[in-house]
């Protein structure tokens, strides 16, 4: 008979709390108590394609850590972490939340307070996952639509668990994300999902691991599969060598573990297969770590005398190595409540803590560098030994010695509007500590705001905490700035009003490419009184997703909300009209062409003179505008400022814009001297800030057709002591810009109409051997695309920097028979060979609507994946066929 494997909590992981510290020591004993939850911390994700098994994953991750009290299902709508209605009613997962729970469950009095448990020194004995960890789960979405969503959760990440379908393998979305995971060096483990399911099969799923995520396969699991029909009913463990048996129908609690006698008497076939792949782990360990061949010659070369915990080890240090070669997979069927606890244990053991991550990459003063690197200058800079820093630039050099009084530093990766408890901003912070009531400086806004309180999410229950330490996950609620992917910094001495110096203001942590929106719809208030209301809604939605783009035209009043897809603009209106209950008509969701200025103006002055809120207000502002001749504009959404010199400033907008501001009496270096000039109320970054906002405004809506413009340079003469007065406020300043900029653009437009430049994707596709023929004539000819390559390794799904991962031959990865999936006999390379990949280059105009015509050519198998690749110029008479189809409508 087997034994009961208990996932029970364990009393070494209390905390001692009566420990009385003298008072001078408290600050350090803090910071070890810190120190030590980041080390049993597991910041992970969860990625996988839609429709993978992650929700369900996820519920019984937190069924079994003692976090809810019953499973929630999928199917009826009840999950934790899908909480928006939206995503209830579509049944997929778009909001990326973060839950704590602790793996394994802790004491039920320390069930939500956190702690710091004392790990050991060495692990050579016991395993991690034998000590209660903080575990964070990071939710990431799985429709392709949301690949840049994915993206911005993934930069929060320490480790990933990858779901697979046991049936579809490893799909499009799956590659991609992983792809990117591991440009972010994140190690991974698979778990190879839904194995219950008629067709599942491990085999050939494991070599689609090696073929399509290119890394050696680590089978640390196999499929239980009994009976004359196959039922999956647990898993072999290679690791401990055991079987491990769920209670069928049971809430997956009740587990049988079985050692290899006791098998070799029920299920000798079983027990050898066992055998089998422990022989082929310790080979594939031993390949790519020298301490597991030690072992395998201190065991007189019996691969199944090594014990558990050392292959554990070894397979964790060959997971954190980057980039990752080796791949763990483990099996199971959440659904069935099988192969979950594991899972989890697997998390502990395998996947890093915050302290185990390369330092996180930063810029500043839009040069890169890390985090430690900055903080560690600090230490070793004196502002007398600045002159020896020079070959730095000299804002960066300022920028090392200001980082000593940086006291934390995070990352506000996820805003979401909670009905019940307004706006959480989920944060990570990655050095010191942000602690209740601090004053937090928003590097992209460049606002300061409190955090009032400060929150830990357990999936029943949101905790109050007194601060979020390095390497934690928290909330802070009672923001009214922080936006999804801003940087906040806490500063010393900094006042609400104030701004750090020496260039710490443009600190930004984990900075991504924003792609652009190539989708928009248009947005009406029902009336004039629901106005407020839709306004307020849409403010919220942009700082839950900045990559949503809102647009006004001054004239005729309406707005313009774009975005990155179809589905993306589809779930921004439902959020708007059923979550937050907005009164507003949607539009059509069209395509966002782009306009472009086909000569140049000489220098215009708007000059502002009008009450604003009942107080006369003066601003002036001179602007010319002029083309940036190139055909293709490459994307690239987020505005830089590049301050490269002291009386001039250029701003790298979207869309190829650029600003350039002349400020000849200001001084960036010499904030004293501004005084003579502008007036008290005033400062050189302030109005530099208004100058931008207002010149965005006025680009984001050309004068040909409403689109944004793009590939222009705007320049700006600011003369402070003409165009800045007593009467001269920031609001005043950017609608000024914004007029100026505006009439530039339709002198311009007046004198030769823009162009239109419409968005190319770049796709690929997957599709079997035998409709390929038919999908390549359909994008070349039909849809006017440019077949970039078949099968190539230059696709952007398996793109450059991956070249240093291995091309894995099926035949040599390790996989137990697959008896009962459905084309079994067709395994291996055959099946890897027989699906192929397509890159194109395609307008978007021709993609809309592609996923059903490619079902239809392929029987319902190809997928595919797209990213923008520019935006280029039509010819005049796919313009005009463009612009008359608008027209009609
Ligand atoms: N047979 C079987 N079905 C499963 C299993 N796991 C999940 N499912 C089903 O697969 C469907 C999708 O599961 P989800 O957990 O919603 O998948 P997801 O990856 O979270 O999907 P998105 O939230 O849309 O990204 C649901 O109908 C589940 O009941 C499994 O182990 N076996």
């Amino acid at each position: 008979m087997g034994m009961g494997v208990g996932w029970v909590w364990c009393a070494r992981c209390v905390v001692r709390h009566n420990v009385k510290a003298p008072r001078r020591l408290l600050s350090t004993q803090t910071q070890l108590q810190a120190d030590s939850l980041s080390r049993a911390t597991r910041n992970i994700g969860i990625i996988a394609h839609i429709d993978a098994g992650k929700t369900t994953t996820t519920e019984r991750m937190l069924y079994y850590s003692g976090h809810t009290r019953r499973i929630g299902d999928v199917d009826e709508g009840s999950t934790v972490t899908d909480f928006l209605p939206a995503e209830r009613a579509r049944g997929i997962t778009i909001q990326s939340a973060a839950i704590t729970f602790h793996w394994p469950p802790s004491p039920p009095n320390a069930q939500t307070q956190p702690q710091s448990p004392q790990l050991p020194p060495t692990f050579d004995t016991t395993l991690r996952s034998s000590i209660s960890h903080n575990i964070n789960l990071i939710d990431t979405p799985g429709h392709a639509d949301f690949t840049f969503e994915v993206l911005r959760s993934l930069r929060v990440l320490d480790g990933a668990v990858c779901i697979l379908d046991g049936v579809a393998g490893v799909e499009a979305q799956t590659e991609k994300v992983w792809t990117q995971s591991g440009h972010y060096h994140i190690p991974r483990i698979i778990f190879v999902n839904k194995l219950d399911r008629a067709g599942a099969a491990f085999s050939r799923t494991v070599k689609e691991i090696g073929t399509r995520l290119h890394g050696w396969p680590a089978v640390c699991q196999i499929p239980w599969w009994q009976g004359n029909n196959g039922d999956f009913v647990g898993v072999g463990d290679i690791v401990n060598l055991r079987g491990m048996l769920w209670q069928v129908g049971g809430d997956g609690r009740d587990i049988q573990a079985f050692s290899l006698e006791e098998l070799g008497e029920s299920d000798q076939k079983f027990a050898e297969e066992i055998k089998k792949a422990r022989i082929a782990l310790v080979e594939i360990l031993s390949e790519h770590d020298d301490a597991m061949v030690e072992h395998f010659l201190d065991h007189d070369e019996d691969h199944l005398a090594i014990s558990g915990t050392q292959i554990v080890e070894s397979l964790r240090r060959v997971v954190l190595r980057a980039p990752q070669v080796i791949i763990p997979v483990f099996a199971g069927a959440s659904f069935r409540n099988i192969g979950v606890q594991p899972l989890l244990d697997a998390v502990v053991d395998l996947l890093p803590s915050p302290f185990e991550r390369p330092d996180p990459e930063i810029s500043i003063s839009n040069q890169s560098s890390t985090l430690s690197a900055l903080l560690s200058s600090a230490a070793v800079a004196k502002p007398g030994k600045l002159a020896r820093k020079q070959q730095q630039t000299q804002d960066q050099g300022l920028a090392i010695v200001e980082a000593k009084n940086l006291l934390a530093c995070a990352l506000a990766f996820k805003v979401v509007n909670d009905p019940k408890r307004g706006v959480l901003v989920y944060v990570r912070v990655y050095s010191g500590s942000i602690d209740k009531g601090a004053t937090l400086y928003n590097t992209n806004l460049a606002v300061s705001e409190r955090a009032p309180r400060l929150l830990k999410m357990y999936a029943n229950d949101a905790v109050e905490v007194d601060s979020i330490t390095a390497g934690q996950i928290g909330v802070i609620t009672g923001l009214k700035h922080a936006r999804t992917g801003d940087t906040l910094i806490v500063y010393r001495g900094l006042q609400m009003k104030g701004t750090p110096s020496g260039g710490l203001n443009t600190l930004q942590l984990r900075p991504i490419n924003v792609p652009p929106p190539v989708f928009f719809t248009s947005i009406e208030p029902h009336s004039l009184s629901e106005q407020k209301h839709v306004q307020e809604s849409l403010g919220i939605l942009l700082r839950e997703d900045p990559s949503l783009h809102l647009s006004v035209d001054e004239e005729s009043g309406q707005t313009h909300l774009a975005g990155m897809g179809d589905l993306h603009l589809e779930i921004a209106r439902d959020r708007l009209l059923i979550d937050f209950k907005a009164k507003a008509r949607i539009g059509r969701i069209e395509i966002g062409y782009r306009e472009m200025i086909s000569t140049s103006t000489a220098p215009y002055t708007y000059d502002l003179d009008k009450p604003i809120a009942g107080k006369p207000t003066k601003a002036s502002i001179t602007a010319s505008v002029e083309p940036i001749d190139v055909s293709i504009i490459v994307p690239g959404q987020e505005e830089i400022q590049v301050e490269d010199g002291a009386f001039e400033t250029t701003y790298n907008l979207p869309d190829n814009n650029t600003l350039y501001i002349l400020h000849p009496n200001l001084s960036r270096h010499d904030s004293a001297s501004h005084k003579n000039y502008i007036p008290p109320h005033l400062s050189l970054p302030g109005i530099l800030h208004s100058i931008q906002a207002g010149v965005s405004a006025a680009l984001a809506r050309g004068p040909f057709n409403g689109f944004p413009v793009a590939n222009t340079r705007v320049t700006i003469d600011l003369d402070a002591q003409a165009h800045l007065l007593p009467e001269t406020t920031p609001t005043a300043i950017s609608m000024a810009a914004r007029a100026a900029v505006g009439s530039s653009l339709r002198s311009v437009n007046d004198a030769a109409p823009s162009a239109l430049l419409e968005p190319v994707m770049m796709v690929t596709i997957f599709v079997n051997e035998g409709s390929l023929g038919a999908v390549v004539q359909d994008i070349s000819s039909a849809r006017g695309g440019q077949v970039l390559s078949l099968d190539g390794s230059d696709s952007p799904v398996s793109s450059t920097s991956d070249d240093d991962l291995p091309r894995i031959d099926p035949n040599l990865i390790y996989t137990p028979p697959d008896p009962f999936a459905s084309g079994s006999g067709d395994m291996g390379s055959g099946l890897a060979n027989s699906q192929r990949q397509i890159v194109a280059r395609v307008p978007l105009k021709e993609m809309v609507g592609y996923l059903n015509h490619l079902r239809a050519l392929t029987g319902g198998r190809g997928t595919f994946v797209m990213t923008v690749d520019g935006f280029e110029k039509m010819g005049s008479q796919r313009q005009k066929e463009v612009l008359d189809a608008m027209r009609e409508f």
